[in-house]
């Protein structure tokens, strides 16, 4: 399969008023068309940087980033993102705020085409009727749903999800989960998505990017052999449970606390 993002051996360090703050240091990502890339690491390891270098958003000082088999140089117009604050516009109804990205990348598109696709995805996370609404009215994780609606509208060719689940509770996690499934289904794209939560990473990944403390360098690679329509039980089986300790050790390792007894 024809590796949609690539990431060779990027190394990259910010400058700051106290010197150099090396960042990556040595790290390789690839990410098949179609499919979902999560990355876990120990906090302010470099995750968020790695979103920046597939956005374009910047460039790493060496390495290569390659999107679609082309060099990324530039910010791309056809990357889709959430975050973990869905920064929606409060003066904005839900459905405006979902168009949005189709008013930049598809100015000329009928606006009667836009609120169709607009509402087909609504209605396919559970917020039909609630279109007219402004973001307050919202619960957390409905404004999260509207969120994800909005980054996938115009068809990405690549989503890059930070945290966007991280701030719910952990009830409305789970449909989330199952919600970012069901899209999953009905439109594939290839997503990289950046978590803390590991049992995430393996119900929705179809590799998980185990990234070391800073400078990050790509560490270990699982790939999550569990059925693509997996349900929240596949939590529970045994194969699951070896992945979660694998990956466990491995964020002890990355974490530099792998002499430590216990989990
Ligand atoms: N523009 C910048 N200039 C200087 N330092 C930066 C800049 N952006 C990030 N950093 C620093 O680089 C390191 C890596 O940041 P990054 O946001 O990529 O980590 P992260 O793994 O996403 O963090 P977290 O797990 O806390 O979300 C952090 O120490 C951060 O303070």
């Amino acid at each position: 399969m024809e590796n949609l993002i690539e990431i060779k051996n990027a190394r990259h360090a910010y400058q700051t008023a106290s010197g150099p703050l090396p960042v990556l240091d040595g790290l390789n990502v690839a990410v098949p068309a179609g499919t979902f890339a999560a990355v876990v690491g120990p906090s302010g390891c470099g995750k968020s940087t790695l979103t920046k270098l597939v956005a374009g958003l910047m460039k790493p000082d060496e390495g290569e980033v390659w999107l679609h088999g082309e060099r990324v140089t530039a910010p791309r117009k056809t990357v889709g993102m959430a975050f973990q604050n869905p920064v929606l516009l409060e003066w904005r109804s839900i459905l405006d705020n979902v168009i949005l990205p189709l008013e930049i990348v598809a100015p000329k598109m009928a606006t009667k085409d836009r609120i169709d696709r607009a509402m087909e995805l609504l209605e396919m996370v559970g917020l039909a009727g609630f279109e007219n609404k402004r973001p307050s009215e919202l619960s957390g994780g409905m404004r999260q749903r509207a969120s994800l609606c909005r980054s996938i509208v115009h068809k990405p060719e690549v989503l890059i999800l930070d945290e966007p689940f991280g701030a719910l509770d952990a009830f409305t996690r789970e449909d989330l989960w199952q919600t970012m499934r069901d899209l999953r289904a009905a439109e594939p794209f290839t997503a990289v998505l950046i978590t803390h939560d590991l049992r995430e990473s393996v119900f929705l990944g179809d590799q998980v990017i185990v990234l070391s403390g800073r400078p990050a360098r790509t560490q270990y690679v699982m790939d999550v052999d569990l059925p693509a329509d997996r349900t929240l039980d596949v939590l529970f089986t045994p194969a699951a449970a070896d992945m979660l300790h694998i990956l466990r050790d491995q964020i002890k390792i990355a974490q530099g606390r792998a002499e430590e007894g216990g989990v």
